[in-house]
């Protein structure tokens, strides 16, 4: 009997890039060009006026998506080396590369695993699929696969077209192999999708094929293995919403300022005793003591988390591990665990909260009008006229976007369809709802 397939770092650590190969005689290893191309765009920019949970928020303490992003990159950049320095000791580090290299690729993926995601945070991808499925019939000529992107539309997907350069307005960033196998969190397309999650549009489908053949991902029925580096990636993020959430929701209110406490501190292990290190959290703002457990969980969670992945570690190489399950719901009594249990209980709190649920349905009202303004001639767009509405639609997108899809193809109105979503998708929380408010006729 044969042994079970294995990945090989040699190709998922793989530092060449997808697209243009451009050289480079500057200091920067090629992730650190990678996280800096990545923090330069005008896409990773606009994540600063994304939802991450509590949308249009004016108070400067609570999380947009680009706060967010940052913060995940700094846990996955830790998660990173400290799997690097496991992979070396395991002799499994490829020659020239250091842990550190391993933590630059998962600290780039972590900046970019939001990049894709839609004004108004889940909220927003739910309304672009509510928007399609609600027109199915129109859209019925389109083949399903192409069809699927948009009524299971996943934020996923589109970091990854933004970042293959293919999405709105983009020059390039050509990122390495590694980077983006450390982003394909659902290494399959809309179609083969459970519960709307995946990770590439039909637009990148042949893309993918390269890139799965360069990182050198197992094929399995209809999905590649998952490339390790993204359990890091979604370990990162996980730690950081889960805890963060809670910090927002005792920030607005909607928790107590104790809530943290009471539900950590025990676990953690803090000295609070009278005369101990932490007996100050007694007498201290709510913030200063929140701030304190932040820290040490998010330490604790890390560490656990980068065991977890060592304890899991041939599963995760074969493509084996449980694809239900996060690293960080394989934690039975760590902090994990407890983190993820307490988020369990509690989100439901948080996202029924009166202001989110007020603002997500207006949210949903928004980007349903923008797509009813921008798509009302779509099926005319591969035409040699164009309607008055579809010629104001261009000079918006800019004609240059529609003018590149080539007119006579079979794909070309699904193209033009995926150009007005990148175009909604990429907007700011606030853009989206004054564009709207200018096509409700509400003056300029
Ligand atoms: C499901 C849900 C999440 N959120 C927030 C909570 C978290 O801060 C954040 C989690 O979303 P993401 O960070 O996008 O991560 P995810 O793991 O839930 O989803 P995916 O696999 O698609 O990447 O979104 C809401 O505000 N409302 C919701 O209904």
């Amino acid at each position: 009997m044969g042994s079970a397939p294995r990945m090989d770092w040699n190709k998922l650590l793989d530092a060449t890039r997808y697209g243009r190969e451009s050289e480079s005689s500057d200091i920067r290893s090629p992730f650190q060009r990678d996280i800096d191309r990545i923090l330069f765009s005008d896409h990773f920019r606009r994540l600063a006026r994304k939802t991450q949970v509590h949308p249009l928020n004016e108070n400067d303490h609570i999380h947009s998506r680009l706060t967010h992003s940052l913060e995940v990159a700094s846990v996955g950049k830790s998660l990173g080396e400290l799997v690097g320095v496991f992979l070396e000791e395991q002799g499994e580090l490829p020659d020239k590369l250091e842990p550190r290299d391993v933590g630059e690729a998962v600290q780039a993926a972590c900046l970019a695993h939001d990049i894709g995601n839609p004004p108004f945070g889940h909220s927003g991808e739910e309304a672009i699929k509510d928007w399609f499925k609600n027109r199915q019939q129109d859209f019925r000529h389109l083949p399903k696969d192409c069809l699927a992107d948009f009524t299971k539309f996943d934020g996923n997907a589109m970091a990854v077209r933004v970042l293959l350069s293919t999405g709105f307005h983009q020059t390039g960033m050509s990122p390495t192999y590694a980077v983006l196998g450390a982003l394909l969190k659902y290494p399959w397309p809309s179609l083969a999708a459970e519960k709307d999650k995946f990770s590439y549009f039909q637009t990148e489908a042949k893309a993918m094929e390269k890139v799965a053949d360069a990182l050198g991902l197992i094929a399995m029925d209809n999905r590649w293995s998952r490339p390790p580096l993204a359990y890091l990636t979604e370990a990162a993020d996980d730690i950081c919403y889960r805890i963060i959430d809670i910090e927002d929701a005792t920030e607005l209110g909607i928790l107590d300022g104790w809530f943290m406490f009471e539900c950590f501190a025990e676990y953690l292990d803090l000295k609070t005793a009278p005369g101990e290190a932490y007996d100050w959290v007694w007498g201290a703002h709510f913030r200063q003591r929140n701030s304190l457990l932040r820290a040490k969980l998010i330490t604790a969670a890390t560490q656990e988390a980068a065991e977890l992945f060592k304890e899991h570690y041939d599963a995760i190489m074969t493509g084996e591990f449980d694809k239900k399950y996060s690293l960080m719901e394989k934690s039975k009594t760590g902090i994990c665990r407890r983190i993820h249990d307490v988020y369990k209980d509690i989100s439901g709190t948080i996202f029924l909260s009166r202001r989110k649920a007020i603002l997500e349905l207006g949210a949903q009202n928004a980007l349903g009008r923008l797509l009813d303004q921008t798509m009302i001639d779509v099926h005319e767009f591969c035409d040699k006229e164009q309607s008055a509405i579809n010629k104001k639609v261009k000079a918006i997108l800019g004609d240059e976007i529609i003018d590149a899809i080539p007119k006579g193809e079979k794909l070309c109105q699904y193209r033009v369809m995926m150009a007005i979503v990148d175009y909604i998708s990429g907007m700011t929380d606030n853009y989206a709802t004054d564009l709207c408010r200018k096509f409700l006729g509400l003056g300029y």
